[in-house]
């Protein structure tokens, strides 16, 4: 199925639309099952889905006062690229879903916005069309393959595109079993394909009777035998710095840095190990272990501007919007991302005055309550 374009009123919604919950409520208001059903859901019975949100907002804040905050500055730097603000796109399939522009239109908001974007391996447009739409703020997560020479070709195209970081995810070598996807046999739409990974007539001949399509094909194609022993291969491949996405302890941070990588804290949005610990509650040991090392940037149920300052507060130097992008992109297509990056971006510049705090280097753990 095919989500209609939104309409004047959806736009003016949009436009009216004061927080990232009310875009939500547009962004979801707009897709069919099949499509909501992907984006929204966790594995099984979504306890980390819930805690990545919970943890955030439980967190409390030891604001400072009587400190000059006429000028606000929130701007902050990845990889040696300038944001505006401590916030990327994090890496989501099949933006098609959401809208027509799919990862186009994300890429658009992001350079407007400032940010920057991590396209999926299993996006629904060909890296080279979202570099041109990225101008630069492009970043690419690669799923490795089992087939070696296409992983390889993979890169070579991310980096002939613009792409300044190849970020590794290394929670899913195999997908965590959401389960409303399987009652309902999820299945990318025929008008929708993944370029980076196969032809649309392969997809088709994916067997749908017993399930969600997702887990057999993202089965069939991802290496399940790749360990910390393999990240050579990988860093002989290219030249661009190594991200290795979805770190959630002090071990497997210390096993990053040695490895030569850059560390992403996550946990899959919550669909990969159910019960898994919330990004946030993970943040602190894992900042330890890389001790300024390495980045080290967050992702996982972040959708106000105090859970931005967090995240810094704990020891992120970015942190990235997954369904927050996704909601904006149903809700608006590139004006839903860019409303969704321009309320963050307002309410990161007003938490960090109410902080007693001109800017993000002055954002340190005394921010929290032990
Ligand atoms: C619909 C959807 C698709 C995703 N696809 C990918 C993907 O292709 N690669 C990847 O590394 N992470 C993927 N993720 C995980 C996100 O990058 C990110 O870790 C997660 O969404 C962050 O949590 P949040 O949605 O609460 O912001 C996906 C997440 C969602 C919701
Ligand atoms: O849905 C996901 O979380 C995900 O990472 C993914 C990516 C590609 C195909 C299927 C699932």
């Amino acid at each position: 199925m095919t989500t209609p374009p939104p309409t004047a009123d959806d736009l003016q919604a949009l436009a009216e639309a004061v927080n990232l919950a009310e875009i939500e409520a547009l962004g979801r208001a707009r897709l069919d099952r099949n499509a909501l059903e992907y984006y929204a859901s966790g594995a099984n019975d979504g306890h980390t889905l819930r805690a990545n949100r919970e943890d955030l907002a439980t967190l409390r804040l030891r604001p400072r006062m009587l400190v000059d905050v006429s000028h606000i500055d929130t701007s902050a730097e990845v990889l040696g690229l300038p944001l505006d603000f401590p916030v990327g796109i994090a890496p989501s399939a099949f933006h098609g879903l959401a809208h027509a522009d799919a990862e186009r239109a994300t890429a658009r908001a992001a350079a407007a916005a400032g940010s920057v974007m991590t396209l999926s391996t299993f996006s629904n447009t060909p890296i080279e069309e979202v570099g041109q739409a990225a101008a630069g703020r492009l970043w690419f997560q690669l799923y490795l393959l089992r087939d070696r020479e296409l992983s390889r070709a993979v890169i070579a195209r991310a980096e002939a595109s613009g792409a300044r970081a190849l970020v590794f995810t290394v929670d899913a070598p195999y997908l965590g079993r959401r389960e409303a996807n399987e009652r309902h046999h999820f299945a990318l739409p025929p008008h929708l394909s993944a370029p980076h990974v196969v032809s649309r007539a392969e997809l088709a001949q994916v067997e749908t009777d017993t399930g969600s399509q997702l887990t057999h094909y993202f089965q069939n194609l991802v290496d399940k035998a790749f360990t910390w022993n393999d990240l050579g291969w990988l860093r002989a491949q290219t030249r661009l710095p190594i991200v290795l996405k979805g770190i959630l302890t002090a071990e497997d941070a210390e096993l990053a840095v040695q490895h030569g990588c850059h560390v992403w804290v996550s946990n899959h949005g919550g669909r990969q190990l159910d019960t898994a610990v919330s990004a946030v509650a993970a943040l602190p040991e894992v900042a330890d272990a890389v001790a300024g090392r390495a980045e080290v940037y967050l992702d996982g149920g972040v959708t106000r501007g105090t859970d931005v300052l967090k995240a810094v507060a704990l020891g992120a130097r970015a942190v990235f919007l997954g369904r927050a992008a996704l909601w904006g992109l149903a809700a608006g297509g590139e004006a839903g991302v860019r409303q969704t990056l321009e309320l963050l971006r307002a309410e990161v510049r007003l938490a960090l005055a109410l902080s007693g705090k001109q800017n993000l280097r002055q954002v340190g753990r005394d921010l929290l309550m032990r």
